[in-house]
């Protein structure tokens, strides 16, 4: 980590970090200080996202049904998949909170992030305790690219939308697969919900 000074606020970012075991006690022992964001979204939709992020670099993979059970006759999901595995949230939360209070964590909304990408941006400033300078002035909904944009990049007079690899086209999922899958990740959505004290509104 670059040193840090008075006034500066050094970020880092790592989709991994929050399914490591090993993360939390080493960004401890690092600095206990550490403040934690965490964008998390539908678990499901989360599953399919990152099975569309594979697909695209590896076109031969099995499908999604084939990677999502054990055995599809019970229903037995393979919570080995990394695809699974990743959206078991108040697992991976568990084991942070060994070492970090809930204070020091922030759950984004990858939902509002979307729809309300300067209110969810609000809470991130605020808990970074910064002044929300970034507010609803600085985005538009581009229609094309089907997400919020920025009206002017940093250090540019133009708009920017998130590349290509972000925002792709999903499969379509059997619904009968979403429907297992939706039962699956009910209960730990449930736990989560409680020790976030957010309610992500999967479940609804
Ligand atoms: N403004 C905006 N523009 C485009 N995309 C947006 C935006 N806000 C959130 N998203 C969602 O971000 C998803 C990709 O982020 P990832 O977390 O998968 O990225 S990373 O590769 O792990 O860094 C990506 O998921 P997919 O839709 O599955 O591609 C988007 O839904």
């Amino acid at each position: 980590m670059p040193k840090t000074l008075e006034g500066q606020i050094t970020m880092e970012k790592t989709p991994s970090y929050f399914v490591t075991r090993e993360a939390p006690a080493r960004i401890y022992a690092m600095s206990r200080d550490t403040k934690l964001i965490v964008v998390v979204r539908d678990p499901v939709t989360r599953a399919i996202s990152d099975y569309t992020q594979t697909l695209s670099k590896k076109p031969d993979i099995p499908t999604f049904d084939s990677l999502t059970f054990k055995n599809r006759t019970t229903g037995l999901i393979d919570t080995s998949w990394s695809a699974i595995q990743i959206g078991i949230y108040a697992k991976h939360l568990d084991n942070w909170l060994q070492f970090f209070p809930m204070s020091q964590i922030l759950f984004v909304s990858g939902e509002r992030l979307i729809s309300d990408p300067a209110g969810e941006l609000g809470r991130v400033q605020d808990f970074l305790g910064l002044k929300r300078i970034i507010t609803d002035k600085h985005f538009y909904f581009n229609q094309t690219k089907g997400f919020p944009c920025l009206k002017k990049a940093e250090g540019s007079s133009k708009p920017h939308c998130l590349g290509k690899t972000k925002g792709r086209t999903h499969p379509n999922i059997d619904p009968e697969v979403v429907q297992r899958l939706r039962d699956f990740y009910r209960p730990f959505n449930m736990k989560f919900y409680q020790m976030t004290g957010r309610k992500f509104g999967w479940d609804d």
